[in-house]
């Protein structure tokens, strides 16, 4: 019993077809997940999808015009509202074998991060508040024009010139993009999720920016001197030495193990994504020299008040 060659074609086809789809709804899924504001949407537009196949069951007529008229246009307001979501997510695909937008070579990447760690470092002790965040391969260019535009290679002078408190650019947060300061003062949307009371402005911002793109984003709180990072929605806490190992594993080890390509088809998209993710995670798991004092689990949070889970 000889397969013929449409078979093939067809079982490819079909597996194609499968994994593509996959992939999309694997990061739609991710995206809903990370972001409060998309879980919002979706819950809104489950309510309405629900009133919708009621008023057809009781033969509401009206109601169900109604339904229907913001339907029509609930998709142009979609497209509005969760603009910075969709570019992002479009922004995405094709560009998730390439660790940084930028191309920088790993030298200067490491001695970014050296600079960039030393100065959290310094600002830690000082109790200077800072917000920095490090572009990866979602473009933060829409951020970067909310501030005040510079070109400036990292170190942990100009770093610690930024932020000292009463100087003009001090206020809002810094971006890094490949080993470069592209600008200060910028503004983030801050999350919309509960955080604890702790948890003022500064880190609002800097889960309300990890909720929308890929970035990495540094915060020394003014308050307390702790260092914490927050990546997809979630803030973890670390030591100096931890926010060097974890940089390095997320900059520079990544950037090793994929070289950057032209162009990346859907297959290698659909593979790339839950791969790479679960490999960093790993990764840096296994890291002994990584050690996060603080894991806030921002979701557990919501559910069960003020409990956060500590990482040994
Ligand atoms: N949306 C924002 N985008 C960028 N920076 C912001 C934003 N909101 C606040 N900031 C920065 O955070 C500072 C205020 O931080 P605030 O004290 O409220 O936050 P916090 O999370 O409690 O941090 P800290 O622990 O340092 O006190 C502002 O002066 C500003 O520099």
């Amino acid at each position: 019993m000889g397969y013929t060659l449409s078979d093939i074609t067809f079982l490819i086809r079909l597996l194609l077809d499968i994994l593509v789809v996959w992939g999309l709804i694997y990061s739609g899924l991710r995206i809903v997940r990370n972001n409060s504001r998309t879980i919002q949407l979706v819950k809104g537009v489950l309510i309405i999808v629900l009133v919708k196949a009621l008023a057809v069951w009781l033969g509401l007529n009206a109601l169900n015009y109604l339904i229907e008229m913001f339907l029509n246009w609930g998709v142009v307001v979609i497209l509005v509202v969760f603009q910075p979501e969709i570019r992002g997510m479009l922004e995405k695909v094709g560009k998730t074998t390439a660790i940084l937008t930028v191309d920088v070579s790993v030298s200067q990447i490491q001695q970014m991060i050296n600079e960039l760690v030393e100065a959290c470092s310094q600002m830690s002790k000082s109790k200077t508040g800072a917000l920095i965040s490090i572009e990866r391969t979602q473009s933060l260019s829409d951020f970067i024009r909310t501030g005040i535009v510079m070109d400036s290679e990292v170190s942990t002078e100009l770093l610690g010139t930024i932020f000292q408190y009463g100087t003009p650019m001090h206020d809002g947060a810094v971006i890094i993009q490949g080993n470069k300061i592209a600008c200060a003062a910028a503004y983030f949307p801050p999350t919309t999720k509960d955080l604890p009371s702790k948890y003022g402005a500064r880190h609002r911002a800097a889960v309300g920016i990890s909720e929308i793109t890929d970035s990495i984003t540094i915060i020394v709180s003014e308050e307390t001197g702790n260092i914490s990072v927050a990546v997809n929605g979630q803030l973890t806490q670390y030591p100096p030495e931890g926010l060097q190992r974890y940089l390095t594993n997320m900059l520079v080890q990544s950037s090793n193990q994929n070289p950057s390509s032209i162009l990346v088809p859907m297959l290698n998209q659909a593979k790339s994504m839950s791969k790479r993710a679960k490999k960093q995670e790993e990764d840096i798991n296994k890291d002994e020299r990584v050690k996060a004092i603080e894991i806030v689990n921002l979701i557990e949070q919501k559910k069960e008040g003020s409990q956060h889970g500590i990482s040994k």
